[in-house]
């Protein structure tokens, strides 16, 4: 019953710096989500969007509360240890792509799958570049990629290693709107297909509205949570 839950947050909260300058950034967030659902997290600047990923995808330790992540129990865990526990089991799209400048796309994408001990990488690392239409690219420098081209660097080195979760923070931010939504489609094709998780963090109400369910955030709390399904359910 609980098998298809791969994110199990209870009580999580995180704070910064100590005494006088403690900041108290997530303040008691509780939350589920299951397998191959798709999640946006909505609320204003600062309310602790970016912490709560954070937090739930290992490169935060919660200061306290349970963080359950596919099996592994990440409030448990040393910095080496979420580390360690971060591969293979998620994978993550920034708004800037943070492609590593000195390596080619294919490079790029063989990393997270080398790191996770998985056989032949640069192979697998060419047909996910083949998935999301850049089988032409495959030898060139992020600096000799358009924006689009090299988010869809970024999706194919997320997802490379067929993680259960997939975060991405803003993934079209710094996209116009046209190739925005081409990347979208290309994320969302690569979801059905893996059937990895998506937690995606956005500004943009209509993006939001593609995924399976909104939670809204407002300083350090979750204040909102809807399903999409549930909503249909009642109007049918
Ligand atoms: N390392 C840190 N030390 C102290 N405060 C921090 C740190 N990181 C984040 N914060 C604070 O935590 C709060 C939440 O930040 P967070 O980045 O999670 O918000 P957000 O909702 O993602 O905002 P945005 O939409 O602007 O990206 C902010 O007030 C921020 O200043």
């Amino acid at each position: 019953m609980t098998s298809n839950i791969v994110i199990d947050a209870r009580d999580v909260t995180l704070r910064f710096g100590s005494g006088t300058a403690a900041v108290d950034v997530l303040r008691g967030v509780s939350l589920k989500v299951e397998q191959d659902e798709r999640l946006a997290i909505l609320g204003p600047s600062g309310s602790g969007k970016s912490s709560l990923m954070a937090v739930l995808s290992g490169l935060e330790r919660a200061t306290s509360g349970k963080v359950l992540i596919a099996g592994a129990d990440f409030s448990a865990l040393d910095e080496d240890g979420l580390a360690r526990a971060r591969r293979g089991r998620i994978g993550i799209v920034l708004q800037a792509f943070h492609l590593i400048p000195t390596m080619t796309a294919v490079e790029n994408v063989a990393i997270p799958l080398e790191l996770a001990g998985i056989s032949d990488p640069e192979t697998k690392a060419r047909a996910e570049l083949e998935r999301v239409g850049l089988g032409h690219r495959i030898d060139h420098y992020p600096t000799e990629l358009s924006g689009g081209e090299q988010q869809r660097v970024g999706l194919a080195r997320a997802i490379a290693a067929r993680p259960a979760l997939i975060f991405a923070d803003e993934p079209t931010g710094n996209l116009d709107e046209a190739t925005g939504n081409s990347v979208v489609e290309l994320l969302f094709d690569r979801l059905t297909e893996t059937g990895a998780t998506l937690i995606l963090i956005t500004h943009d109400a209509a993006l939001a509205a593609r995924c399976d369910r909104i939670i809204e955030m407002k300083d350090g709390h979750i204040i909102r949570d809807q399903r999409h399904f549930a909503e249909l359910a009642v109007a049918e």
